[in-house]
């Protein structure tokens, strides 16, 4: 198959009668790294559809063809995160855990509650009250219907399955029990098949409660109602409520000290103190008040965002756990609220820890507003010695963040771990709206929402929360305060400048400060990447650089087989305005429309340049690399 280029450094405009060969023929690792506007998405679909009928499909067509469905019902905002689920399909990246960020419904969206059904998750660690708290709901008058799903994590340690009565002595019926297996894990899929029966018989119950074993990963239990789309439409994540063992929870959390090798349940004990929305510390009939007040402070620190209760047999007040909201836009702001903060200048890498275990802590039932902390600082820093940190990022009242800026970013941040390994983020900031940041950039600012559980991320404009300074939590371990910092500042719409060019350089000033590079770097690494490009250029009457990648093919397809993460990163280098390699300049090419784009000599970092330098360099070279090529998308997608 040859390409639709003419020849070395000369493209015409893209053929669509070549489209579909073209990209039929590519690796879909290599396509997957390209950011496709919409047009070109609909051209490529059209082609892709009109080969339907002549039954020269085979399945890996088929797969190829639901891809281009999937990228193509994506609201445009949400693209880049199509192409994080083709990314996933194909396991572009190593860890394999690159999540789809199409939500299924976390968030309960306006007018659409009533139509679903809430779900709370119920964790904690084995033993700290999980069952006894289900029974103790079940048998409340709480005026719900309620369905319960249960796991147990083998039949060893399982027993019969436990009768549970409701407040006027009846057996539950709704109980259904999950087959081996952590939830987290390979009983994922029982639960959404044990999810879709029961929405069927959706007349007999109205709440969902599903307690996951003591060992289960709550981001990836939180997962199944995040991207499931299916799943999404008809039930919302309510919560996740975390049942606390007071006894245990100093020692179980402490042993996290170890580090990220000597991870064992504990990990798993943090993830869910980390991931919850309301931290039940129960059997406190066990524990001294001094010990209390540590264990607290203890989950404070882990968590600063939950509320914490205190409980003996997990006997709570049920409003304070079910029908929270707590995915809400809305409910942000509250829970935003609470968080103090401690001094880092943003920005400028300097920077204090602070720790929260000492000399206050914020009682036990609400968190009140911080006494000491009462002067907000850019960035708090809440660690203890568990491992966990919690970075609280915070904006000044007049800055601005592009919503798509933003999302970028955390696509790095959560699914390269650039900042460290975030379990949960979530936060509010003022941008421009989608509305305005898509059309001419005139900003009136609205609130934008965000809402993070492990890899998986949201941000929707929350018109209702009024967000006076932007900010944004994060909770995770290793967490790089600056890199955070930087990436954030990085969001951030320059003003009078993101008006009038942010179509094209998603707020920066030229496509040489948009994107770091210029066009012939651009399509230098896009042909290196993916083989051959299509494109044409021109400048736009206001002067900016404007490239057209049609699309892409390799110059035979058998060239990117063996494609894995290692070279693209080593391609991705490529990129660097700083390496002389690439032949990227810093100023836009005055080349004008009719001239073909010259390829650059040399588009790859050298292999042994890359390779010499350490694994942190590497990464930071390919997060650099990453955030520019984002910017890319941006630029790309804005034509
Ligand atoms: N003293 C005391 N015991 C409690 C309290 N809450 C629960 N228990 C007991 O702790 C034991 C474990 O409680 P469960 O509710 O089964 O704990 P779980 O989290 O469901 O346990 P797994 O399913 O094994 O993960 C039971 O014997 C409970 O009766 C409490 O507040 N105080």
């Amino acid at each position: 198959m040859q390409p639709a280029a003419t020849g070395h450094g000369h493209y015409s405009e893209a053929d669509n009668t070549t489209i579909y060969q073209l990209i039929s023929d590519l690796d879909f690792r290599c396509f997957c790294m390209i950011s496709i506007p919409l047009p070109i998405l609909d051209t490529l679909l059209a082609q892709a559809c009109g080969k339907d009928g002549d039954g020269s499909q085979n399945l890996e067509f088929e797969e190829f063809l639901k891809i281009l469905k999937d990228a193509r019902s994506c609201p445009t905002k949400h693209r880049a995160m199509a192409f994080a689920v083709l990314q996933k399909r194909h396991d572009i990246l190593e860890t394999s855990s690159v999540e789809s960020c199409e939500r299924g419904g976390m968030e309960p969206l306006d007018g659409e509650d009533e139509a679903r059904t809430p779900v709370t998750v119920l964790s904690g660690a084995l033993g700290a009250g999980k069952t006894t708290l289900l029974r103790y709901i079940l048998e409340k008058d709480h005026g719900y219907r309620i369905a319960v799903i249960q796991n147990e994590f083998s039949d060893e340690m399982g027993m019969e399955a436990p009768l549970f009565t409701d407040s006027k002595g009846n057996t539950i019926k709704d109980v259904y029990e999950l087959p081996n297996g952590c939830l987290c894990c390979s009983a994922k899929d029982s639960l959404v098949g044990t999810l879709d029966v029961l929405l069927e018989q959706k007349s007999s119950f109205d709440y969902i409660l599903v307690e996951a074993t003591g060992v289960a990963d709550p981001e990836s239990i939180c997962e199944v109602f995040w991207v499931d789309e299916g799943l999404g439409s008809r039930v919302y994540l309510d919560g996740v409520v975390t049942l606390v063992d007071a006894y245990y929870v100093l020692s179980y959390l402490g042993k996290a000290d170890e580090g990220p090798n000597g991870l064992g349940l504990e990990t798993e004990a943090l993830k869910q103190v980390a991931c919850a929305d309301v931290l039940v510390l129960n059997k406190i009939d066990l524990v001294a008040e001094e010990q209390l007040q540590r264990s607290r402070a203890t989950l404070r620190e882990i968590n600063p965002a939950a509320r914490i209760l205190e409980s003996r047999f997990a006997a709570v007040s049920l409003v304070d756990i079910l029908g929270l909201r707590a995915f809400s836009r809305d409910r942000l702001e509250a829970s935003l609220q609470t968080l103090c903060t401690n001094e880092v200048e943003h920005g400028h890498g300097h920077s204090h820890s602070h720790d929260h275990s000492h000399g206050h802590s914020h009682g036990s039932d609400e968190a009140a507003p911080c006494s000491q902390c009462d002067t907000e600082q850019p960035i708090g820093i809440l660690h203890g010695g568990h491992g966990i940190e919690s970075v609280l990022l915070h904006g000044e009242a007049e800055t601005l963040y592009h919503p798509d800026k933003v999302r970028s970013w955390l696509a790095d941040v959560l699914w390269e771990g650039s900042a460290g390994f975030v379990y949960r983020c979530k936060g509010l900031f003022r941008g421009p709206s989608e509305e305005d940041a898509e059309a001419s950039g005139t900003e009136v600012p609205v609130a934008h929402a965000l809402q993070g559980v492990g890899k998986l991320f949201e941000i929707e404009e929350a018109p209702n929360a009024s967000a006076p300074k932007s900010k944004l939590l994060f909770i995770g371990r290793g967490l790089k305060r600056d890199a955070l910092s930087a990436g954030l500042q990085d969001c951030e719409v320059l003003s009078g400048v993101h008006k009038m060019d942010s179509k094209f350089y998603g707020g920066a000033a030229r496509p040489a400060d948009a994107a770091g590079y210029d066009i012939n770097g651009v399509l230098g690494f896009l042909q290196e990447l993916s083989g051959v490009l299509c494109c044409s250029r021109h400048r736009t009457p206001e002067g900016p650089l404007v490239a057209d990648v049609a699309t892409a093919g390799p110059e035979s397809s058998s060239h990117h087989q063996d494609q894995d993460l290692g070279k693209c990163k080593v391609r991705l280098a490529g990129v660097r305005q700083d390496e002389q390699s690439c032949g990227c300049t810093e100023e836009a090419p005055s080349t004008s429309s009719t001239e073909a784009p010259e390829a650059p000599a040399e588009s790859v970092t050298p292999l042994h340049a890359f390779l010499d330098m350490s694994e942190s360099e590497q990464d930071h070279q390919v997060h650099q690399t990453r955030s520019r090529f984002d910017t890319l998308d941006n630029f790309l997608s804005g034509v």
